[in-house]
């Protein structure tokens, strides 16, 4: 039986368990850590109206993404280098991912080879794209991706430019001995630079393509017959643009407070980017501070087909390997559960925007 109950005990194990320098760049943001913080503070603002009286005897958290059906709507936010978490690292995650009946979203930085995660899935994957200067490696990326079975591409848009990451400057993150990015082995690219600071930083800044436009995302959409997701928009009038250069989906993002500091907490934005896409078919995840099953009601409430997690995976990977990220998983949609059957409602399609409203100052 765990002694664990929510996933802020999971971070805290996390924190006693991790290396200075792996907790810092995990848990931390950009500058001042401003949206880090109100990602998640944003949620406190919303108050649920539920309703009573409904018989929520049977209930589903079941919902369709991506032209498929799965069990939970908290999907795997693409998060970076799961080694330096656990021994199996993305293995351990996509493993728990299948069980859970959901979405692992494997990032471009994964330290595990795409096909290998892939073969270890009971599940969907989908590859999370980092643009590089270089044409020719991230063709071989989505080549890849393709050929080992993922079933979407998400181009990130929001990381063209390093941010100002304190911690991780003064760590001098970097990646130990034995641990690289496998997906980048074959285009020569997997380790970081010699640096002082930010390996990573120092990494980001010589291989990311910084002009990034509209057009190429006609170019991807075009390169591939893999459903194509951008994730990073925080704007109605970007993910109007998104959907008209081809996006099959948008991922409402700021990064986990990660790129842009003060740019606005992602459940604030949700409403304008729902109204935007109305009437063209765009599915729309979000992520973000999601860290109690009533966030991820609020989130699918204002319009999210779903939601990603980011950080709580890592603690659980941290914390207990694949049997960490399973009960992250498994907690979060038991108290997801749990809210929708209070608020008087027993499938995802029945969450509306009536039962949000700003809590009362
Ligand atoms: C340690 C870490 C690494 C990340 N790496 C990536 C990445 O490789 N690609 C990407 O698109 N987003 C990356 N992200 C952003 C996440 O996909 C996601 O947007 C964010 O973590 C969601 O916020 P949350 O951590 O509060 O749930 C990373 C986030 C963290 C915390
Ligand atoms: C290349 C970086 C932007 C990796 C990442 O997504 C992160 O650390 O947030």
């Amino acid at each position: 039986m765990s002694s664990i109950f929510s996933l802020e005990q999971y971070r805290e194990k996390a924190c006693k368990q991790l290396p200075k320098m792996v907790y810092d760049y995990y848990a931390g943001g950009a500058s001042d850590e401003i949206t880090l913080r109100n990602n998640d503070r944003a949620y406190d603002r919303l108050a649920i109206r539920y309703h009573v009286m409904q018989d929520v005897e049977d209930r589903s958290l079941s919902i369709s993404i991506g032209g498929e059906r799965i069990d939970c709507p908290i999907l795997i936010a693409p998060t970076a280098f799961h080694r330096l978490a656990s021994e199996q690292g993305e293995l351990d995650t996509v493993r728990a991912a299948g069980n859970a009946g959901t979405v692992m979203i494997l990032s471009t930085l994964a330290t595990t080879a795409v096909e290998d995660v892939v073969a270890a899935a009971s599940g969907p994957v989908w590859f999370q794209l980092y643009v590089y200067r270089d044409r020719q490696a991230t063709r071989d990326l989505v080549r890849r991706a393709e050929a080992a079975g993922c079933s979407a591409l998400v181009l990130t848009a929001d990381a063209q430019v390093w941010s100002v990451r304190e911690r991780d400057e003064r760590n001098g993150f970097t990646l130990p001995e034995g641990i690289s990015m496998q997906n980048l082995e074959a285009s020569g690219k997997p380790t970081f630079p010699e640096t002082e600071g930010s390996g990573l930083g120092a990494y980001v800044e010589q291989n990311f393509d910084r002009s990034l436009k509209w057009s190429d995302l006609d170019w991807l959409a075009g390169l591939t017959d893999l459903p194509v997701w951008i994730k990073g928009v925080v704007r109605g009038d970007d993910a109007r643009r998104a959907a008209e250069h081809g996006a099959d989906g948008v991922i409402v993002s700021n990064h986990g407070g990660r790129q842009l500091d003060t740019s606005p907490a992602t459940i604030t934005v949700l409403p304008e980017i729902v109204q935007a896409l109305e009437g063209t078919g765009t599915e729309i995840l979000m992520d973000g501070g999601i860290r109690r099953g009533t966030d991820v009601l609020k989130a699918l409430a204002l319009g999210a087909d779903g939601v990603c997690i980011g950080r709580p995976i890592l603690w659980g990977l941290a914390a207990n390997g694949q049997a960490g990220v399973e009960d992250v998983l498994r907690i979060l949609a038991n108290e997801l559960d749990v809210a929708m059957g209070l608020s008087g409602v027993t499938s995802v399609d029945d969450l509306t925007p009536d039962l949000i409203a700003p809590v009362a100052e």
